[in-house]
This record gives structure tokens, C-alpha cells and sequence, in this order.
């Protein structure tokens, strides 16, 4: 798939911007905060709805703006969808598919596919957990948009049960053991149900992306070193060798019962995907704390690669964005990613010097200044 056009209304620097796109490779250079990541970024939110810088839509609007406007053609299989989405912060956001007004947001999710390579990236190696589950979540919806669905509908349950839990705290109830907090027990059977169906979609996907993971990373690196990716489930100490649903929810049901006693005293829930990892093994040492940087950054791009390969193995080539990581890379590495992304049916790639983009990422070229956007001819 590729996006052919792109107009941005009020969307961060951008009063108003227009640029025809070809499949290929399409590079922005221009100096620092020019509006080069604001483009590529207004391109990720139409496929995830967020931004990989923020996690709110306030910053999104142009400063002294109401919203923000993204339209985007995106081409697939020969057809076109055109997606509007009015982004208005603190009120609920809007979006159309071709011209229809009876659009819900989640209809145009999953209709542009992307990966993004940004130096945030780090984050997926070094950071806290959320980054991790974060990136498995994003791709799980891009695979199957009814993620979306499984993920704000375990949200919503762990916000209730979490509330409920708190005032229990308050009150001091856990001398009781929680034993006469039957709505308790109804939240406990929600997070279980729900928690097992994102649990179990998450491991399967985890399972997929090794080797796919581990391949990318011996590309970019030249090495044999082996990765390996561990998820681990706050309902055990043990690793899970199971994606069978019924199996998670007596897993998961067990935990929280073992879990109520404490839950009552702190008030929040202990135990549930949102308190996973997925940890990042290098050389049988956890890459967060062990792992270089230039190690952690090949294993941060090496996951995105997975990602990449697992999109592109359904059935259509994600839109590659590729915002300021050759600058991070030595000569060899950025030769070697270059070659792994010029397969894909679209490139976009940013630099704020455009000898940092390798010779085989030759291809359209924009320049970005004061945000304006202008196709070099
Ligand atoms: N909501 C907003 N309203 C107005 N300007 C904004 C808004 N958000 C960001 N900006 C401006 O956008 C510019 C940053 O744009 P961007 O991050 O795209 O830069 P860049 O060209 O990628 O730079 P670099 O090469 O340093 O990464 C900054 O000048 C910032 O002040």
C-alpha cells in the first residue's frame, strides 16, 4: 500500500500543507524543527490513531487552533480510501472514509498499515513495560482492528475494577479479605475474560516475531548473537507455554485471587496484561541494562523489521517511515537497513542532512523549511 496524497489542516506547525507522494522512496530534509517528524507523525496517526511522541492529542493542533485536519489518500490493491480525521482535543474525535460522514473512528482503523522507525525507539529496549506492551498492542490492532475493541474494552474494566478497589482501600476493607465485595468478584471475572483474549492474542504474536526478530537483527548486526524475546505474565511467575483462552482465564483467575489481599490494601489492580512485559534477551543477558546503545538501538529496529515482515507476510507492504535514524547508525548498519526497507512499496524517510541517507535510498526528494513543504525537481 502506499499513501498518495497528504493535507494537513492546524496539525502541529503546519497552518496548511499539500504533497503528492509516489510509491518508491520519498525523502524530507531540512534543518532541526522544520516540520519534518510533524509530517511523518500526521502519517502514523491516520494508521494507529496516536502519535509516537505524545500521548495526547493536545499538542497535535497547532498552537492558537481549535483541531487538527489529516486527510490521506491511501492506495491498496489498486483502490483508493480517503481518510479525514478531525482531531479536536478534550472532545471526541472525528473521521470520514471517502467523503461519508457516517464514519466511526474504528472504521478507518487498519486501513493504512505503517511502521515507524524513530529515535524513541530506544524506548522499546530501554524503557518501562507500557513501551513494549504498546508496541505488541499497536500491531496486534494493525493486524485485526477488532483489537482495538478488546484493548478499550479492557481498559474500561480495569479503570471500574481499579476504582472499586481504591475506595475498598479506603475503607479499609482488606481486613475483611474482600470476602463481602461480590461486584468485586464480577470485575474479576471481566479482567479474566477480557485480560485472556489480549494475553492470549499477545503471545501468539510474540511467538510469530521471534525468529522473524532474530533474522533482522543478525542482518543489521552481521552477527550470530542471539535474541530472544520473553514475554512475562504478571498472573505467574512461570513462562506460559500455552495461548489456549480457557486455560489463560483459570490462570488469570487464579492470580486474582491470590492477588486480593493485596489489591485491597494498594487499592489498584496487580495482576493483568497491563502489568506483561516483554522482555529483550541478548546473548542470554536482558538487553535493558546490559545492552549497548548501539546494540539496543539494532534491537529496537530489528523489532520494527519484524513488525514490518509479519504486516507485509498478511498480505499488503506496511508505508515505512523512517524519521532521523541514519544519523544513529554507523555507515555499515545504515547500508544494511537501507537495503532491508528499499523493498517496500513506500519509503518515506526523514534527515536533517542528506548525506546521512544512504546512496541505495535514492529517490524523490522534499524539502522542509518553516513549514512548508517543496518536491525538488
Ligand atoms: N502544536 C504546535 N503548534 C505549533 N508549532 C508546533 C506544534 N508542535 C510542534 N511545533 C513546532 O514544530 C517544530 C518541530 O517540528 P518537527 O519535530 O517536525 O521538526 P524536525 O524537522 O523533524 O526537526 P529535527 O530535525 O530537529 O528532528 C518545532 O519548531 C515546534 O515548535
Amino acid at each position: 500500500m502506499h499513501v498518495s496524497h497528504l493535507q494537513l489542516a492546524d496539525y502541529r506547525s503546519y497552518e496548511a500543507a499539500y504533497l503528492e507522494l509516489e510509491p518508491g522512496v520519498s525523502t524530507f530534509i531540512g534543518p532541526n524543527g522544520q516540520g519534518k517528524t510533524n509530517l511523518v507523525e500526521a502519517i502514523g496517526y491516520v494508521a494507529t490513531h496516536s502519535s509516537h511522541r505524545v500521548a495526547h492529542d493536545a499538542p497535535l493542533v497547532r498552537r492558537g487552533a481549535q483541531r487538527a485536519v489529516i486527510r490521506a489518500a491511501v492506495v491498496r490493491h489498486g483502490q483508493t480510501a480517503l481518510i479525514e480525521l478531525e482531531i479536536n482535543p478534550g472532545r471526541a474525535n472525528r473521521a470520514r472514509l471517502n467523503r461519508s460522514p457516517n464514519t466511526r473512528m474504528r472504521d478507518v482503523l487498519g486501513i493504512l498499515h505503517t511502521v515507524l522507525f524513530a529515535p524513541e525507539d530506544l524506548a522499546l529496549v530501554k524503557g518501562d513495560p507500557g513501551e513494549r506492551r504498546r508496541f505488541l498492542d499497536e500491531l496486534l490492532t494493525a493486524r485485526a482492528p477488532r483489537y482495538a475493541g478488546v484493548r478499550s474494552d479492557y481498559e474500561r474494566v480495569l479503570k471500574q475494577r481499579n476504582a472499586l478497589l481504591k475506595s475498598a482501600a479506603a475503607q479499609n476493607l482488606h481486613h475483611r479479605g474482600g470476602r463481602d465485595l461480590p461486584t468485586l468478584d464480577v470485575w474479576d471475572e471481566h479482567l479474566a475474560q477480557i485480560g485472556a483474549e489480549l494475553l492470549a492474542a499477545r503471545l501468539a504474536l510474540v511467538a510469530e516475531l521471534q525468529p522473524l526478530a532474530a533474522k533482522a537483527y543478525g542482518e543489521l548486526t552481521a552477527t550470530q548473537d542471539p535474541i530472544s524475546l520473553r514475554y512475562r505474565c504478571s498472573a505467574t511467575d512461570e513462562e506460559l507455554d500455552t495461548t489456549n483462552r480457557p486455560q489463560l482465564v483459570e490462570i488469570l483467575r487464579a492470580a486474582l485471587l491470590r492477588a486480593r489481599p493485596d489489591e485491597l490494601r494498594r487499592g489498584v489492580s496487580l495482576v493483568g496484561p497491563h502489568r506483561d512485559d516483554l522482555q529483550l534477551w541478548l546473548n542470554d543477558l536482558p538487553a535493558k541494562g546490559y545492552a549497548s546503545q548501539g546494540e539496543s538501538w539494532s534491537y529496537a529496529l530489528a523489532l520494527r523489521l519484524a513488525g514490518f515482515e509479519l504486516l507485509r507476510a498478511d498480505g499488503d507492504d506496511p508505508v515505512l517511515l523512517l524519521d532521523d535514524v541514519f544519523a544513529e547508525l554507523d555507515a555499515e548498519r545504515r547500508r544494511r537497513l537501507a537495503s532491508y526497507v528499499r523493498t517496500a512499496e513506500q519509503v518515506l524517510v526523514t534527515a536533517a542532512v542528506p548525506d546521512d541517507v544512504p546512496q541505495e535510498l535514492s529517490g524523490a526528494r522534499f524539502r522542509v523549511t518553516g513549514g512548508s513543504v517543496e518536491r525538488e525537481r
